[in-house]
Order: structure tokens, then sequence, then C-alpha cells
């Protein structure tokens, strides 16, 4: 069984997938990890993120591991742990120019179709282009100032600065973004995360 979860930035796709695996007992896979772990071994490197042959050949030195555990997944390159460093404001700002790049994607996705299902897949394009075979699929939607305050309580910037890097992200997102024409788009705005999953879980049920 494969579950995908996919929609904007902050629209609480990683910390559902997490309640929905736990409920399910089974991983969750975190796709924008790993575009921004490239992202942070890049600028660490200096390396200018619009241009993908040289960036795909310093990733290609320093192979990455996804451990999909149910609390949070974790990337670890050799023995040191990037997680903490992935959610600074610089990564944020630099990653859809990563994330833009075909080879990068094909980088990522060639990662994540080796994993062994079952899990549940969190991203943009978990139900389009990566598992378009999987049995439940659902989209996330928030508005941006929603979107904003609940990443207020996750980040050191005021509310204003993170809804403007979140409408700015979402539009250098749009392109791998779109719902899958057979998702399930949920508006999580109005409700709790319990609800959001207990939602899903219905849905996977059937
Ligand atoms: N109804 C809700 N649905 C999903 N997330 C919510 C909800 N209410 C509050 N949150 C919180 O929103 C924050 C952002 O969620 P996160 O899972 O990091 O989103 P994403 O993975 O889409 O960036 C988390 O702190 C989460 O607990
Ligand atoms: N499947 C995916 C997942 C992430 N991404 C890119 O990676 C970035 C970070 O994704 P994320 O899911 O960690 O970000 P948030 O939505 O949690 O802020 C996104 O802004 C996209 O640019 C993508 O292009 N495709």
């Amino acid at each position: 069984m494969i579950v995908t979860i996919d929609g904007v930035a902050a629209s609480g796709k990683s910390s559902v997938s997490s309640g929905v695996a736990r409920a399910l007992g089974i991983p969750y896979v975190s796709s924008g990890l790993l575009y921004r772990a490239a992202t942070l071994l890049g600028l660490e490197a200096r390396l200018d993120l619009g241009e993908a042959a040289p960036l795909l050949s310093h990733l290609q030195m320093l192979p990455l591991r996804l451990e999909p555990l149910p609390e949070g997944n974790r990337i670890w390159q050799g023995e040191r742990d990037l997680t903490p460093q992935l959610h600074q404001s610089a990564v944020d700002a630099g990653v859809s120019a990563v994330a833009a790049h075909p080879e990068l994607r094909a980088w990522v996705d060639e990662q994540l179709r080796r994993l062994p299902p079952p899990f549940v897949a969190e991203g943009r394009d978990m139900g389009t282009n990566v598992f378009p075979q999987a049995g439940a699929k659902f989209y996330l939607t928030a508005s941006p100032r929603i979107r904003a305050e609940r990443r207020a309580a996750e980040r050191p910037e005021d509310v204003d600065a993170i809804e403007a890097a979140l409408v700015e992200r979402d539009a250098r997102d749009r392109v791998q973004s779109a719902p899958a024409p057979d998702a399930r788009v949920i508006d999580t705005g109005p409700l709790s995360l319990e609800e959001v999953i207990a939602e899903i879980l219905k849905g996977v049920k059937g």
C-alpha cells in the first residue's frame, strides 16, 4: 500500500503524514527533505543553485540516506545528521531553485522509488509523478495566513515575513505542485491536526 499526501508549503503534510503512518503502523517518507538536503549541501559548498550539473556531481560524491522514522524523518550524510539544519530560512529560500532542475528531480525520484512499500509519501508530486499508482491520494491546502501563523511557532521570523516567503515559494513550486486528478483535496484551515488525520484514515480505509 502507498498513500500520498501532497500540498502547499506548511499545509501540514509532515505532521499529518506522521499521524496517518503511525495509525496505520507503516513508515512515512518526507520527499522535501531530500530537496532540502541537496540545497544545504549546495549552499555549504558555495555552489550556484541555478546550475544543475555541478550540484549533481557534488551530491553524487556525498551519498545521502533518508531514515523514515515514524516521529519525523532524518537525513544522514555518512555519520552527519543533516536534519537540524534543513529548516533554516536560507534553505527555505534556495530550495525551489534546486527543485526546478529536472536532473535534481530525477535524483530524488530514484531514491524514493527504491523504498519498499507500504509507506505514506509526502511532498508536492508524490501522487502525480513519483507514485501515480498509489491507492489513496490526498492534497492539503490552507490559506497563506493560517500557514504562516502555524510556521511562526517554529521559526524566528515574524508572521508577515513568513507569509510573504510562503507565497513566493508556492509560486515557484507551482509547476510540480498540482493535485493529482484522483486526489482528495482537504482544506486544513478549519480543522485540527487530529481531524485531518481522521479524515484521511477514513478515506484510506474506504
Ligand atoms: N489542522 C492542521 N493540520 C495540519 N497541521 C496543523 C494543523 N494545525 C496546526 N498544524 C501545525 O502546522 C505546522 C506545519 O505543519 P507541517 O507538518 O510542518 O507542514 P508541511 O509539512 O506541509 O510543511 C505544524 O506545527 C503542525 O502541527
Ligand atoms: N515532492 C517534492 C517535495 C518538495 N519539493 C521542493 O522542496 C521544497 C521543500 O519541501 P518541504 O515539503 O520540505 O517544504 P514545506 O512544505 O514543509 O515547507 C518545496 O518548496 C519544493 O521546492 C518538491 O519540489 N517536490
